[in-house]
């Protein structure tokens, strides 16, 4: 539980920002439909509540309204007009992220701690956007951004943030936040931005295929059938547990020294992408598979060998594509790359190092532009965040955080990887699963490293 302590609107500063509008890119439409992101970044914080007030937040306001002025998309609402209108983000004079601080008596150690606890634990220092409404001419009009501060006094605080994934992908949203801890350090000096401003202007994505209109239609066809009326997410999640387990360097080296002996030639080496990120991939997936396969009694492997399990993760197209799109570009730049493996090549003794090549050649082909995606039928698992945002990179001052969860995955099923916060890990891999489930994931990830 946490108690509402206030709740404000944060603005850029008054006539900083004339009303703009930008046009959503066939990157940013897909997500649309999708829930939006949870992240939540904790602080050790042995200060009282009082002391928050008094001394932190005025700055943390003050610092967010001053960057916002750069990042405005973020204080936007998305516009969708009915069909054939297109979504954009709309800003103007007084539109705001949404900004609660709450006070939490739980115990801060239990909160970040790695091992597995009730996800219903983390969701009440999550904070909930504005309502979405209907403009008069029928519009909807969706809130982008809210964050909420909850201080568990003389422990840490947790800012949490909800944001909308069609306004920009991680990449996008870790460039806001890191820009707020710089003003925040330099006292409210935005000279600290000068060298990285967001890139916001959108008619740099070209679109010579027309695949916008196909997506504008998909989209379109999600509002007139399920849209707004999806089912309730918070059902879904209410028996399940997280947890973070984290991959060492160590062990990651060997895996992608593994990985690398299996592929017979040099040749045969340059088709695959070995890195940690495919190595961590490979290795948790696999896991996953095996602990739901074996609470289901279903490890057979002669039962439907040819089953199919799908991996599906976001590809960053920065500097990736036939035309320029700069590393600071404020948006979607995310196609999906979907890999898929069969059921008796997983439960082998070689699944993992399977698993790696087949994630590792769709990064290839990802690369030379010529990945088919495809259908999927069930059965898969998908990524959320990426060990490259370093979301350990967030200081505000008061220390880098001692843990940064993602709680959307509750939810959706997705696994969750960051960056660590030491040097000695390589990567947070957070999971969400039935209780069952977690016993049989704790085991497997356990006996696979041994044997490493
Ligand atoms: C396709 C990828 C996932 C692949 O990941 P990788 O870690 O393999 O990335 P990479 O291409 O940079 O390759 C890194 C590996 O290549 C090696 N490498 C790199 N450059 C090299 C060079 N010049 N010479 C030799 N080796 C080199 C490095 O050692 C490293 O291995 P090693 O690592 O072993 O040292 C990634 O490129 C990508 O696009 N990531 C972005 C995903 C993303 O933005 N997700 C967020 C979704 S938004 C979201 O979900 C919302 C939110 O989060 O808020």
């Amino acid at each position: 539980m946490a108690k509402l302590v206030d709740s404000f609107r944060v603005s850029p500063p008054p006539g900083s920002v004339p009303t703009i509008s930008v046009p959503l890119t066939y990157f940013d439409i897909p997500w649309l439909p999708n829930p939006p992101v949870q992240r939540l970044f904790f602080y050790e914080f042995p200060h009282p509540t009082s002391h928050f007030i008094e001394t932190t937040l005025p700055m943390l306001k003050r610092s967010l309204s001053l960057t916002l002025q750069h990042f405005c998309p973020y204080a936007a609402n998305i516009m969708c007009p009915q069909p054939p209108g297109k979504p954009y983000i709309h800003y103007m004079e007084g539109d705001f992220v949404a900004f609660t601080v709450a006070e939490s008596a739980a115990d801060f150690n239990h909160v970040i701690a790695n091992y597995p606890r009730p996800v219903k634990l983390l969701h009440p220092f999550v904070p909930q956007l504005p309502s979405k409404h209907v403009t008069e001419d029928g519009s909807r009009v969706l809130p982008i951004l809210a964050f909420q501060v909850t201080v568990f006094p003389n422990f840490g605080i947790c800012i949490g943030s909800t944001y909308c994934h069609a306004v920009g992908d991680g990449k996008s949203f870790m460039h806001l936040m890191r820009s707020w801890t710089s003003v925040y350090r330099s006292g409210g000096d935005l000279t600290c931005l000068e060298n990285s401003l967001p890139f916001i202007k959108r008619d740099i994505i070209k679109d010579p295929g027309g695949i916008e209109l196909v997506l504008l239609k998909d989209y379109w066809d999600w509002v007139s059938t399920s849209g707004e009326n999806s089912a309730s997410t918070q059902d879904i999640a209410a028996y399940k547990v997280r947890a973070t387990f984290v991959l060492g360097r160590a062990h990651a080296e060997r895996l992608k020294h593994l990985v690398t002996a299996q592929c017979r030639s040099s040749v045969d080496t340059e088709q695959y992408h070995i890195s940690t990120f495919v190595v961590t991939c490979a290795y948790i997936w696999v896991c996953l598979i095996k602990s739901k396969e074996s609470v289901a009694n279903n490890l057979s492997r002669d039962n439907g060998d040819d089953e199919l399990y799908y991996f599906l993760f976001p590809y960053d197209c920065r500097n990736r594509l036939e035309f320029w799109v700069p590393t600071t570009y404020l948006g979607n730049c995310l196609k999906p790359c979907a890999i898929e493996i069969k059921k008796r090549e997983v439960l082998g003794e070689s699944g993992i190092i399977l698993a790696a090549k087949a994630i590792g050649k769709g990064i290839k082909e990802m690369e030379r532009s010529d990945k088919r995606i495809e259908t999927m039928t069930r059965s898969f698992t998908t990524v959320a965040g990426s060990p490259k945002l370093q979301v350990y990179e967030t200081n505000f001052g008061w220390g880098r955080p001692c843990k940064v969860e993602l709680t959307h995955i509750d939810y959706d099923g997705a696994i969750s990887l960051a960056d660590c916060r030491d040097g000695e890990s390589a990567v947070e891999v957070g999971v969400a699963l039935n209780k069952n489930e977690m016993d049989e994931f704790l085991t497997n990830f356990e006996q696979s490293l041994k044997l490493l």
